[in-house]
């Protein structure tokens, strides 16, 4: 066990992809082993009082930074936290509840790296940027399916809330170990989720895997479909993982191979051989479960990192 909880961070703009990925790395690890807080939840303003304000969710004005920032560091520290709730469905606060940190705590939202306390308190900093097309289309699928909006609202909200996506969450990127894209390829631009590729960006912050031995070497079979690529992201160098939407399981697996080389207990987590595998798979707006591999690879890299500074604790 380690002596603390490991904190996670999964920060993107609304509909990126934050709560998915959460939960998916979360079902890898045992929903027992594993916190999940939403930033959403730390709103300054119910949704009457910030359309009576003209302030968006995204303003940083808008959310207590500061409590957000004084959770994580007791949450670092295994101390219990009272956390406030927002309801997606009224669009008000409910009572605060009481939560204990598990051995995992993965903290996903809009403003999580906006301040520097925030940031210095997680282990590892995911940036979910699909691109805006995307966004838009998971957004109108999910708002007008789950959180009662009609397709009109929802593009005006988009519009509406470009120049805060723009000033303040997109900047967060930067502070990023990893940058998650998922895309969907060239010659399907309308995309079907089944086939999203996902790039992979991994900067020198936190230690990576060693991807070389089995990109490098004459295995055509890997190099079809997942590629390491040198290149620069905000100005900085950064290597990234391009894996093709149409990786199969096979090779998915031979990547969990090498990383259970590094870290072997990750195999007791998540392996693609198991019976009952939760890994890359993903519910769909209209509740339908697909399987993506460039997801799994996704999660097994994040879970690698995790599971990596768990032991480091020890
Ligand atoms: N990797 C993925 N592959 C396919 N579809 C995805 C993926 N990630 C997200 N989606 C789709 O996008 C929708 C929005 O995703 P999700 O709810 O995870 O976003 P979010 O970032 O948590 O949003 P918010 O901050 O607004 O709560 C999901 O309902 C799902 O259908
Ligand atoms: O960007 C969002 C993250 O989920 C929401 O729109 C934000 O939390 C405000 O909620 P609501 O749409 O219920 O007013």
């Amino acid at each position: 066990m380690p002596n603390r909880p490991i904190l996670l961070g999964i920060v993107g703009d609304s509909a990126a992809g934050k709560t998915t990925l959460s939960r998916g790395i979360a079902q890898i690890l045992g929903e027992d082993n594993v916190t999940i807080i939403c930033t959403d939840d730390y709103h300054r303003y119910d949704r009457t009082q910030r359309a009576e304000l003209g302030i968006s969710a995204l303003h940083p004005d808008c959310n207590y930074l500061d409590i957000i920032q004084q959770h994580l560091n007791l949450l670092r520290t295994g101390q219990p936290i009272l956390k406030p709730i927002y309801n997606h469905s009224t669009g008000k606060f409910d009572p605060p509840e009481y939560i204990k940190p598990r051995q995992f705590v993965i903290i996903e939202g809009l403003l999580g790296y906006s301040t520097r306390g925030a940031r210095d308190t997680y282990d590892i900093k995911v940036y979910l940027a699909p691109p805006e097309t995307l966004r838009a289309q998971w957004k109108i699928k999910r708002d007008t399916r789950k959180r009662g909006y009609t397709e009109e609202q929802v593009i005006k909200q988009l519009q509406g809330r470009e120049p805060d996506s723009e000033q303040f969450i997109r900047p967060q990127r930067q502070w990023s170990d990893i940058v998650v894209s998922f895309y969907p390829p060239q010659d399907h631009p309308e995309q079907s989720d089944l086939l999203l590729n996902v790039s992979l960006v991994l900067r020198p912050t936190i230690p990576h895997p060693d991807f070389t031995r089995i990109i490098n070497s004459e295995n055509t079979h890997l190099s079809s479909a997942i590629r390491l690529e040198l290149d620069r992201d905000m100005g900085k160098p950064v290597d990234v993982l391009e894996v093709d939407g149409h990786a199969t399981k096979e090779q998915v697996r031979e990547l969990e191979r090498l990383l259970c080389n590094e870290v072997p207990y990750l195999g007791q987590f998540c392996s693609l051989e198991a019976e009952h595998d939760v890994i890359g798979k993903v519910v769909g707006t209209t509740g339908e479960t697909l399987q993506s591999y460039p997801l799994a690879m996704t999660q097994l890299l994040i879970t690698y990192h995790m599971l990596k500074e768990a032991r480091i604790q020890q």
